[in-house]
């Protein structure tokens, strides 16, 4: 049986709860604001560099032990404190009121782990060791980080706004998967990467018809990834 079952959770607009705020709840904090959630954060002390948030970003930090309650309307926790106990009555607090809850550093008491990310725009590659080794799932995204390039943004940008177009014209997936494999074979994205613009038209004038022009297709990608929280 597999350990783990990989999924991508929209935390938009959720309230999530982090239970610690050193440097590990820094970084936990951050990455839930980063998403798009409305983040509370309690401990009785916390790291200096929790001034540098943004703030204008939905966080509210209670200066105080944690306590039950604070469970209370949120979608997940995590608990990064450095008293094993506390972040043990977290998970048990969490797992009876069926909230999502990851401990740091204790795959025991979660109910997920984390997995070490490279993010390209819209492109994720999420990777996971099932917890077997931290350590190689960080050296394995500093690998992907050299592979994957900044074209792979504005690639996942390009294919975005033209199924988009697709879908608005029709919903037809079987005729639309021979368009989009024909531009991943034909070398779309080496083109991006040679930023080579004439050499991407033709392509996607053979492709898909003269009306897809890639500058018009990368303003809405833009504005696609511009719009807010939809939640
Ligand atoms: C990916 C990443 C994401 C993140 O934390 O956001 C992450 N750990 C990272 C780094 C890292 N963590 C540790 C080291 C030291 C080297 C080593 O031990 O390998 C390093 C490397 C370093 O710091 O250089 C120590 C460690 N970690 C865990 C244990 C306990 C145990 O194994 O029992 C111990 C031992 C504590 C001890 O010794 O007592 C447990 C977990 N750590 C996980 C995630 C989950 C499984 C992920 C997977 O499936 O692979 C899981 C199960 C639970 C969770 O925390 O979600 C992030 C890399 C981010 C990046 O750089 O991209
Ligand atoms: N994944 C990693 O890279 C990594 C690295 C180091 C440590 N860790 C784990 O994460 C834990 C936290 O690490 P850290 O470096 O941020 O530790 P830290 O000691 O800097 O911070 C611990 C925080 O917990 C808070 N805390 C203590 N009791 C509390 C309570 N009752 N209620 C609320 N908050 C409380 C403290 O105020 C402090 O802010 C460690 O104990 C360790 O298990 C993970």
């Amino acid at each position: 049986m597999e350990k783990y079952y990989p999924v991508y959770i929209d935390i938009q607009n959720r309230k999530c709860l982090v239970v610690g705020g050193g440097a590990v709840a820094l970084r936990k904090v951050s990455g839930l604001l980063d998403c798009g959630a409305i983040v509370t954060v309690v401990s009785p002390e916390f790291h200096s560099d929790f001034q540098q948030i943004d703030q204008s970003l939905p966080l509210r930090m209670i200066r105080r032990s944690y306590q039950t309650s604070d469970l209370d309307d949120k979608f997940l926790v995590i608990g990064a404190t450095n008293d094993a106990a506390l972040n043990r009555q977290v998970s048990a607090d969490a797992h009876i009121r069926n909230i999502l809850c990851n401990i740091a550093d204790v795959p025991d008491a979660c109910s997920f782990i984390l997995p070490a990310v490279v993010r390209r725009g819209d492109l994720s590659i999420a990777v996971s060791t099932s917890g077997k080794s931290p350590a190689f799932a960080k050296h394995l995204r500093k690998q992907l980080e050299k592979q994957f390039g900044e074209e792979y943004t504005t690639f996942l940008g390009l294919m975005g706004a033209i199924r988009e177009k697709l879908l608005a014209a029709e919903h037809a997936p079987e005729a639309h998967k021979p368009l989009f494999e024909k531009l991943i074979d034909n070398g779309l994205l080496d083109m991006i990467h040679n930023r080579d613009k004439q050499a991407i038209n033709r392509l996607l004038h053979e492709v898909l018809g003269d009306d897809f022009d890639y500058d018009a297709l990368l303003e809405t990608g833009c504005r696609q990834q511009e719009q807010g929280p939809r939640r």
